[in-house]
């Protein structure tokens, strides 16, 4: 029978990188997952290991390329790291490197950037994904992943279908609250990954915080608009958005009215909207 496709590689690799310029120093720390595809059949098929890297290897090629790598943002380390794989064994034709990055933030204390003390930024972890194919087209995606905001009015959900089996009521103040997974594909490079990836997030997020919300597809979709706009080098945005739902609370028991003031927060089930926007 045909082995239709195949693949493997390390997930779950953990590697934290200090770069040292002076007294300053910066911090790294990647959860990498390195895929290969290539001549590998045999060891499906045939149980024939003689062209299979192993997958330890795959993970101590993480470490080297660290090593050799200290200073370099995420999407740079993932395309040498691509490229180390395709360079190192010939019989590799493609790889896929992902990234998810715990992110310390540096401190700063009465104004001044401490030089090598940080704090957890635990909003979203930072992703990266690397596709290239050897002699071939690379592609670069990054991203967020579980980056989390709200605002506590100006949004509202009014005019949708009513039939027998709609129940929700109409409004024009609610909260509107996600857990945001997005990415974006590059299609040129910026003069700095981070910065414009914070350029990003900045955009959606004023959008989000400074404009009335029909719904959160409204939202989501002149965010993504606003981050295009703001930067040439992305050729489109994905985002996928949990509705994080609040249920008001019923307080009548109390002799209290709600106001819109109370609620009972829940996860489940929730909304899930999802889009990608592009350039025309
Ligand atoms: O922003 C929203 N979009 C929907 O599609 C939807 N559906 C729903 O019940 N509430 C909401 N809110």
């Amino acid at each position: 029978m045909p082995l239709i496709k195949n693949r493997y590689g390390k997930g779950g690799v953990r590697v934290l990188r200090i770069h040292r310029d002076g007294d300053r120093q910066e911090v790294s720390q990647l959860n990498i997952k390195a895929m290969v595809e290539g001549d590998f059949a045999r060891t499906y098929t045939h149980g024939d290991n003689a062209t299979t890297v192993s997958t330890d290897t795959i993970k101590n090629v993480v470490n080297v390329v660290a090593r050799e790598n200290t200073g370099l943002c995420a999407e740079e380390f993932c395309q040498v790291l691509a490229n180390k794989y395709l360079e190192t064994y010939p019989q590799i034709s493609s790889v896929a490197i992902t990234s998810h990055e715990t992110k310390w933030s540096r401190l700063s204390f009465h104004g001044k950037p401490h030089p090598h003390s940080f704090v957890l930024d635990a909003n979203g972890k930072p992703t990266v994904e690397v596709s290239m194919t050897r002699g071939g087209a690379s592609t670069l995606v990054s991203g967020i992943d579980g980056f989390a905001f709200m605002k506590s009015t100006q949004s509202g959900w009014e005019n949708y279908v009513k039939d027998r089996y709609t129940t929700i009521p109409p409004t024009a103040d609610r909260i509107c609250a996600t857990s945001m997974v997005a990415s974006w594909v590059w299609s040129g490079k910026p003069g700095s990954y981070p910065a414009t990836n914070g350029r990003i997030l900045d955009t959606v997020l004023e959008v989000f915080s400074t404009t009335y919300s029909k719904s959160v597809q409204d939202s989501l979709y002149r965010m993504g608009e606003a981050a295009l706009a703001a930067v040439p080098e992305i050729s489109e945005i994905s985002m996928a958005c949990p509705n994080m739902h609040f249920i008001p609370m019923n307080l009548s028991a109390f002799g209290l009215d709600n106001n819109n003031d109370v609620f009972l927060p829940t996860d489940e089930p929730h909304g899930q909207i999802e889009c990608t926007v592009g350039r025309g």
